[in-house]
């Protein structure tokens, strides 16, 4: 019931401060000085990152940096091994029912038979999904708020026209969208989306990055988003966290993507070009630049 209420509150859309950062108040999540250790190895020190309410973040850099790490780390299932990290005011895990959180490598089994509304709803009652929600039979205020709520986020998300069809039958940006809105569905202030334009095509990737963008600016709601290429978020966004194996930089994307502080962090001469329609590409010297691929090329910015 509660969750339902929280849902359904009205959001104010955050306004420009003369910082230049909206929202304003108190970071939705922040790391300061934080490290990470798996398997035995620190992943990642010294970090810090302030993402204020409303805010659009990304987290960047080359494939095993620990961009997911950082993601389960926000969410309280890996601890920091030094610093200091809270989300929404608190230590992470205690704020999971103010969050959205969308995983990484979401396969939809073609044959699913589970329509895309049901998905949806299962972001309301958690594992039960493909059961009915737990109410009673009569219509009651809470099956209504609750059926409004979903109604809101898939037309949110511009996927009312297919939304009674069985998700293994949705193309995956309708899949995608519907995934969207599953995280919407309790209202949450923040986020949390890992690789969430992975494997569609550049079409989609621009629409549902769009959608990302406006959920964020319309809606209020903080993204921080673990993204390969940052392209096709960069008008959205205000904030970048690049990891690397030589650190880590945070800050406005045009002062972080830059050839001195991506040089600085692959510890090696790396360039930073814009081209003619504002894209940005990477173009390393050594094959650890490359991010592996060896052509002096960083896939992770397109
Ligand atoms: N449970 C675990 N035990 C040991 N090592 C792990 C564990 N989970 C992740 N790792 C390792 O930690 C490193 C960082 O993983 P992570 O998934 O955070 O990287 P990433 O930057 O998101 O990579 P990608 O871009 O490929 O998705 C990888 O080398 C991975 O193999």
């Amino acid at each position: 019931m509660a969750r339902i209420r929280e849902a359904v509150r009205h959001r104010v859309p955050p306004q420009a401060t003369t910082t230049g950062r909206r929202g304003g108040g108190e970071d939705t999540m922040s790391l300061r000085g934080a490290a990470v250790r798996v398997g035995g190895r620190t992943l990642w020190s010294g970090v810090d990152l302030e993402v204020g309410a409303g805010e659009f973040a990304a987290v960047l850099g080359p494939n095993g940096v620990g961009k997911s790490t950082l993601i389960k780390v926000a969410l309280g299932l890996l601890p920091i091994t030094a610093g200091e990290v809270r989300v929404l005011g608190e230590a992470p895990g205690r704020a999971g029912h103010r969050i959205g959180y969308l995983p990484q490598r979401r396969n939809v089994d073609p044959s699913l038979r589970i329509r895309g509304i049901d998905v949806v709803r299962m972001g309301l009652d958690g594992d039960r999904w493909g059961v009915p929600l737990p109410l009673p039979v009569r219509f009651s205020a809470r099956r209504r708020a609750a059926r409004d709520r979903i109604a809101e986020v898939i037309d949110l998300v511009g996927a009312s026209a297919y939304a009674h069809r069985p998700i293994g039958e949705c193309s995956g940006g309708q899949q995608q969208r519907l995934l969207i809105a599953q995280a919407l569905v309790r209202g949450p202030e923040l986020l949390l989306l890992d690789e969430p334009l992975d494997s569609l095509d550049l079409s989609h990737q621009g629409a549902v990055a769009a959608l990302i963008g406006r959920i964020c600016r319309e809606e209020g709601v903080s993204v921080v988003m673990v993204a390969h290429d940052v392209n096709p978020i960069l008008p959205w966004l205000d904030q970048v966290l690049y990891l690397a194996e030589g650190g880590a930089a945070a800050g406005p994307p045009r002062e972080v993507i830059t050839t001195e502080t991506l040089s600085r962090l692959y510890g090696t001469p790396v360039e930073v070009l814009r081209t003619g329609h504002g894209r940005l590409v990477v173009v390393g010297g050594g094959h650890r630049a490359a991010g592996g691929g060896g052509h002096g090329h960083h896939p992770e910015l397109g």
